[in-house]
């Protein structure tokens, strides 16, 4: 009964209670028989406790089927041997039936009855072990359900959050749905219309065929084309690489240009120094010339004093010679009448011896004379040795002279040499700097700064104006001093007070003459009130050698107009004259003045809205301004008359008569070469824009407030535009104002810009003149592209194009 056989087959399920016959058979044993079969049956094979199968275990131990054979290991028995029961033993056990002989002998009874609860003994002792394993089993699976249990409370609440993500994507999924079906009803609809435009386009194709054949026709023609245009591209890929091979050439021109300035500047520079040593030399010279010349002077005095000596010498000889002539025929005589007194010498001794004394005297006479002829004959050779070295003097300081006049003249060939080499570089200088402003596309800055009026005093003290002298920043650099802080600004020219309206004008005649070979060109002045821009463009009214820009610009042109017509170049000239006033076009030259006030009203409509108007090819016109054809500079003297007549002026704190508004001058040029067939059409457009000066300097009221204000908006939005450009913005606001929509082809690329800055030198004046030179730095810092020559025919009504 007791077995240690491992193999042995495990325990059936079984729940079968004991048989009666046990109960019967083991009496008052057999309670414990029951209970033990209970509880055995119970714990060693799972059978269902209160009707509750113990499954619940398998599936917590995964699956594991729990077999009664994968009970728990025991250690029963384990002080004698592993000792196992298995069902049938434990039921063999229990119905095991006493053994008797003897009903009565209660010995072998009690015997029996010992062995068998020693057996019964390592049964139960077998089931405890077992009911501890099971018990620790038990906390085992309990421990390891709970884990489950809270796994399964973890992978709950995940499959709770996947539920509601798994909603979320159905909702999602739904209105994709409810979308995709619209979609479908759409494109069913679609459908069906594209089947509808099938059929027709069937019969459409049927329709397409039977004009294939015509098209086909076409092909061939548009084939033979396409060839012809396949070779107008390559010709033009050709034209293509040449203009590039053009455009290097340039670009090396410009190189070389370059290179050239710098030599042209070298040579400049030495052609100075050289002219610099020649006028040294030539001051010496000169000093030396007039010292010789002075000593020659007193050669040729002293030269005189000796001749007319020596004239006197001779005289005084001639008279000793005549003398001694004289005195010799006396002796001769004397001599012969000695002779004959000698021959009658015996007839008078007395007249002997008288004879004697006389002849004695008249030889000591005439001894004397030959004494003093001698010493005349000496006189004369030192006289005539003197007159001879004063000649070889004097022919030594001719030949100076003549040399030293000779190496003047050389000097001064050289001299004119040198100057002209220097106008000629100074000429190269500027058109190279003129090429390379060009190539920039920059528009070109002058600063013009006025002197001090009669009614300004100023020491030396209060000066808030220099100009450096440095070789780089002569004549284009400029200095201002405000509360002993210096800003320097550097243009492309900067013209001292000094400098003659002439003199200005010489630097813009380049500009001016580039009108008439067909540019566009613009020139405006900006400043404050009273710093000389009606001044630089206008000049002082009735004194012709301070004529302005615009005078002595119509006169330039109209003698190189005059000039070019021996080249076959014939020119039409025509002027309008505008002013720009609170943002309001007047015409300056309208026959009709009440077209000037905009504001008043003829027959119940207001006075003429001038507009501005841009077209493709960068034309500007203004409707209905009055253009005039000019032939003379006179002509255009008039018209200026009558514009400034008409312009709005006022009187300000700055200036007694101060321009109220911007006033521009065009002058349109159409010209034509008969011989060449050549057509140039160019643009001079000269502004005088309004003072730039702030409300509080300007102490403006009322109608003045008004427009001031109006100008400030103006120039203010001249500045926005211009900045806008220097920061190669998209949107360039030129429509802000009346003057920048003007001025936007001017300001936009195409033409050859100009802008004066003026500055009044006046100490109350700093503030306005840093910011009319810190703006006008910015100016000239942007880039508006690269001028261009515009040689078209005239558009369709030239009268209007304005810019
Ligand atoms: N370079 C100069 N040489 C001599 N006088 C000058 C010069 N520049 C200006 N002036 C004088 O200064 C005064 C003011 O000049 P102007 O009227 O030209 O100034 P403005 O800038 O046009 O002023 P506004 O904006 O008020 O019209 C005038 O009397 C003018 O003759």
């Amino acid at each position: 009964m007791v077995s240690k056989n491992q193999n042995r087959p495990p325990l059936p399920l079984s729940s079968s209670p004991p048989t009666p016959s046990s109960q019967k058979l083991m009496g008052d044993e057999v309670l414990v028989d029951r209970d033990l079969q209970r509880v055995a049956a119970e714990k060693m094979v799972g059978t269902p406790i209160n009707g509750r199968n113990r499954q619940v275990f398998t599936v917590v131990n995964g699956g594991q089927d729990l077999s009664p054979n994968s009970a728990p290991p025991s250690n029963a028995g384990s002080d004698c041997g592993i000792i196992e029961f298995t069902r049938e033993d434990v039921e063999a056990l229990l119905n095991e039936k006493a053994k008797r002989k003897d009903r009565f002998n209660y010995k072998e009874r009690c015997e029996n009855m010992v062995e068998y609860i020693k057996r019964l003994k390592v049964c139960i002792r077998w089931f405890q072990d077992l009911e501890l394993n099971y018990s620790l089993e038990q906390e085992r699976l309990k421990n390891s359900f709970e884990l489950t249990q809270q796994k399964c409370m973890e992978i709950e609440l995940l499959l709770k959050i996947k539920e509601e993500e798994l909603n979320s994507i159905i909702v999602e999924m739904r209105r994709n749905c409810t979308n995709l079906q619209e979609k479908l009803i759409k494109e069913e609809t679609e459908k069906s219309v594209a089947v509808e435009s099938l059929a027709k386009e069937r019969e459409s194709r049927i329709e397409i065929e039977r004009s294939q054949t015509t098209l086909s026709d076409d092909l061939g023609r548009a084939q033979r084309e396409l060839q012809s245009a396949n070779q107008k591209i390559t010709s033009l890929n050709d034209m293509y690489k040449r203009l590039q091979d053009y455009i290097t050439s340039l670009q090396q021109y410009n190189g070389k240009l370059h290179t050239e300035l710098s030599s042209a500047e070298d040579e400049l520079k030495r052609v100075e120094k050289e002219k610099a040593t020649a006028v040294e030399n030539l001051t010496m010279l000169r000093a030396q010339l007039t010292l010789s010349m002075s000593s020659q002077e007193e050669a040729v005095k002293q030269k005189e004093a000796l001749t007319s000596e020596v004239s006197s010498l001779r005289g005084e000889l001639q008279q000793a010679r005549e003398d001694r002539d004289l005195n010799l025929s006396q002796v001769q005589t004397l001599s012969s009448e000695l002779a004959k007194f000698k021959e009658s010498t015996e007839r008078s001794c007395t007249e002997l011896s008288t004879m004697t004394i006389r002849t004695n005297e008249l030889e000591a006479k005439c001894s004397l004379q030959d004494n003093q002829i001698k010493e005349l004959q000496e006189k004369l050779t030192t006289a005539e040795n003197r007159v001879q070295v004063s000649d070889v003097s004097a022919f030594e300081t001719r030949t100076e002279v003549e040399g030293r006049q000779k190496l003047i003249e050389e000097l001064r060939r050289r001299l004119a040499d040198a100057e002209s080499k220097l106008i000629e570089g100074e000429k190269l200088r500027k058109k190279l700097h003129n090429t390379i402003l060009e190539l920039k596309g920059n528009i070109r800055v002058f600063c013009r700064v006025r002197p001090f009026l009669p009614d300004e005093s100023c020491n030396g003290e209060c000066k808030i104006i220099s100009f450096p002298t440095s070789m780089e920043a002569a004549g284009r650099g400029i200095d201002l001093n405000q509360s002993g802080q210096r800003y320097s600004f550097t243009f492309d020219k900067v013209f001292a007070p000094d400098t003659s309206q002439e003199d200005v004008f010489v630097e813009i005649s380049q500009l001016v003459q580039s009108a008439l070979d067909g540019y566009k060109v613009c020139i405006f002045a900006y400043g404050q009130t009273g710093s000389g821009k009606t001044y630089t463009m206008m000049g002082r009214p009735g004194n012709t050698g301070e004529k302005g820009l615009i005078p002595r610009s119509l006169e330039q042109i109209f003698q190189t107009k005059q000039s070019l017509q021996s080249q076959g170049w014939k020119y039409e000239l025509q002027v309008s004259m505008l002013e720009i006033y609170n943002e309001t076009i007047r015409d300056l030259l309208s026959p009709n003045k009440s077209s000037l006030d905009v504001t008043r009203v003829e027959n119940g409509t207001p006075g003429k809205q001038y507009s501005i108007k841009h077209d493709a090819y960068g034309n500007t016109y203004v409707s209905d301004l009055t253009v005039v054809d000019v032939q003379s500079a006179k002509e255009v003297a008039f018209l200026l008359n009558q514009a400034a007549n008409s312009r709005s002026v006022g009187k300000t704190q700055m200036n007694e008569q101060s321009s109220r508004s911007h006033f521009v001058f065009t002058l349109r040029i159409y010209g034509v070469n008969e011989s060449t067939d050549q057509q140039v059409q160019g643009v001079l457009n000269l502004i005088d824009l309004a003072g730039s000066e702030r409300l509080s300097k300007s102490g403006s009221s009322g109608d003045r407030l008004k427009e001031t204000q109006a100008i400030n908006k103006s120039l203010s939005s001249l500045s926005d535009v211009i900045f806008a450009l220097a920061k190669k913005e998209d949107h360039v606001p030129f429509r802000n104002s009346k003057l920048t929509y003007l001025l936007q082809p001017c300001l936009g690329g195409d033409s050859k810009t100009l802008m004066f800055v003026n500055i009044s030198p006046e100490p109350s004046s700093v503030g306005e003149s840093l910011c009319s030179l810190r703006f006008a730095s910015r100016v000239n810092a942007c880039e508006i592209g690269t001028p261009r020559r515009q040689t078209n025919g005239r558009p369709i009504d030239s009268r209007l194009s304005y810019f």
